[in-house]
């Protein structure tokens, strides 16, 4: 315990005199600026994060994650899984978490994903063990304040070198020496892809042959099959700061008021995994999902922040009936998360395959 009376203590008392003392001490860093990253640099990333039930079912209960074969060890079993396995929206947050202290803690938005593979189920029990590489590194011409990089990463069970999951993921990462640039083009909007038809067909069911069903009905119409979830979800500060903390994901963006009040959201801001598993959640509810196969052209649009409602709006694109076991086949989807305003805030592609009738 300290003794305040001790002559070398520090004097405390005087706030001017500890104000001084501060602006003479160095700060010992944590992450990286954009300077440090180079094509090619491979990292490992070393916090000992061990998958559990209890921090995926946290995740899947704040989330709205509610399939059973996630929960119940019967329902796993008869969905072809050997043992009950942790969600695979939590393993992927996992595996990001513990990158983001060696690759965006300091401050950076994550802006995109791309690649997202899930390799095999993963249970409980299992220690991580995750390395990224540097795949591209440039200036941002819109925020001289910023570069972007990309990296690929990988997630594996340690204890069997076996890959859980791999994607590549870019974020805009704060520049040590602002770039000397007039930063004109910031908040262009892009042009926005194809618009839809004016007819949105909602599939009858949830099952694999109600989404072909659909897309056929759509095809036929000139329709498209897009429809809106009617779920949301109120952002907390169990969502917006627990959760990713839960994962190890130390970005200021999440828990550090102070520090985020001078940034470009103003405030701390949602993990972008939480934001998506949201999305999906909504998304997963009215469809009877067998398993989750990948993801591609994930975009994170805006800030979320404490108080947003998150609502989910999904348009089907494809049905391939000859993917997957005799039981489900693949659809894949286009999903999209956006605010009280509808605003849209995540989009991104998203292939599982859907359980059939029998
Ligand atoms: C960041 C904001 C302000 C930029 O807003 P803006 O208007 O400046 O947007 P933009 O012009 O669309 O993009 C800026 C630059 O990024 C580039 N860009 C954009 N997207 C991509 C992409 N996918 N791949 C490659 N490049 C991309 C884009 O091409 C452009 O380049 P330029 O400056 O040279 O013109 C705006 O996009 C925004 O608000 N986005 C939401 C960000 C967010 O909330 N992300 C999730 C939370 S942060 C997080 O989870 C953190 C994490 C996981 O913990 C952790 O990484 O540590």
């Amino acid at each position: 315990m300290t003794e305040w009376s001790d002559p070398d203590a520090m004097d405390l008392s005087d706030g001017e005199t500890f104000d001084a003392l501060l602006d003479r001490a160095d700060t010992r860093e944590k992450g990286h600026f954009f300077e440090f990253f180079s094509e090619g640099d491979e990292l490992a990333h070393d916090p000992g994060l061990r998958l559990s039930h209890h921090g995926s079912e946290q995740w899947m209960g704040q989330t709205l994650n509610h399939d059973p074969a996630y929960w119940r060890a019967d329902t796993a079993a008869e969905r072809g899984f050997e043992k009950r396995p942790v969600h695979p929206d939590y393993l992927l947050a996992c595996v990001m978490g513990v990158t983001v202290e060696d690759l965006s803690e300091k401050g950076g938005y994550f802006l995109g994903r791309d690649d997202v593979e899930f390799h095999r189920p993963a249970t409980a029990g299992t220690p991580l063990s995750v390395t990224s590489t540097v795949v591209d590194t440039r200036t941002s011409s819109s925020r001289p304040k910023y570069g972007i990089v990309t990296w690929e990463t990988a997630g594996r069970n340690r204890e069997t070198g076996e890959t859980l999951v791999s994607y590549r993921r870019t974020n805009m990462i704060p520049r040590r020496e602002p770039a000397a640039t007039d930063g004109g083009a910031v908040g262009e909007q892009d042009e926005g892809g194809p618009t839809l038809p004016d007819t949105l067909l909602t599939p009858d069911g949830e099952r694999f042959e109600d989404f072909q069903a659909a897309l056929d009905r759509a095809d036929a119409e000139n329709a498209a099959v897009a429809y809106r979830h009617e779920r949301g979800r109120t952002m907390d500060d169990q969502l917006v700061a627990g959760l990713p903390l839960a994962t190890l994901n130390t970005a200021r963006q999440h828990h550090n008021r102070d520090e985020m009040a001078d940034s470009p959201s103003g405030d701390i801001v949602a993990y972008g995994d939480v934001t998506r598993s949201i999305a999906l959640a909504h998304a997963r509810s009215d469809e009877a999902t067998y398993r989750e196969q990948r993801f591609a052209d994930e975009r994170f649009h805006d800030f979320v922040t404490l108080g947003d409602t998150l609502y989910g709006f999904t348009r089907v694109l494809d049905c391939d009936p000859e993917a997957g076991p005799e039981r489900a086949g693949a659809v894949t989807f286009e999903h999209v998360a956006f605010n009280q305003d509808q605003t849209p805030v995540y989009s991104g592609r998203r292939t599982a395959l859907i359980q059939r009738d029998t």
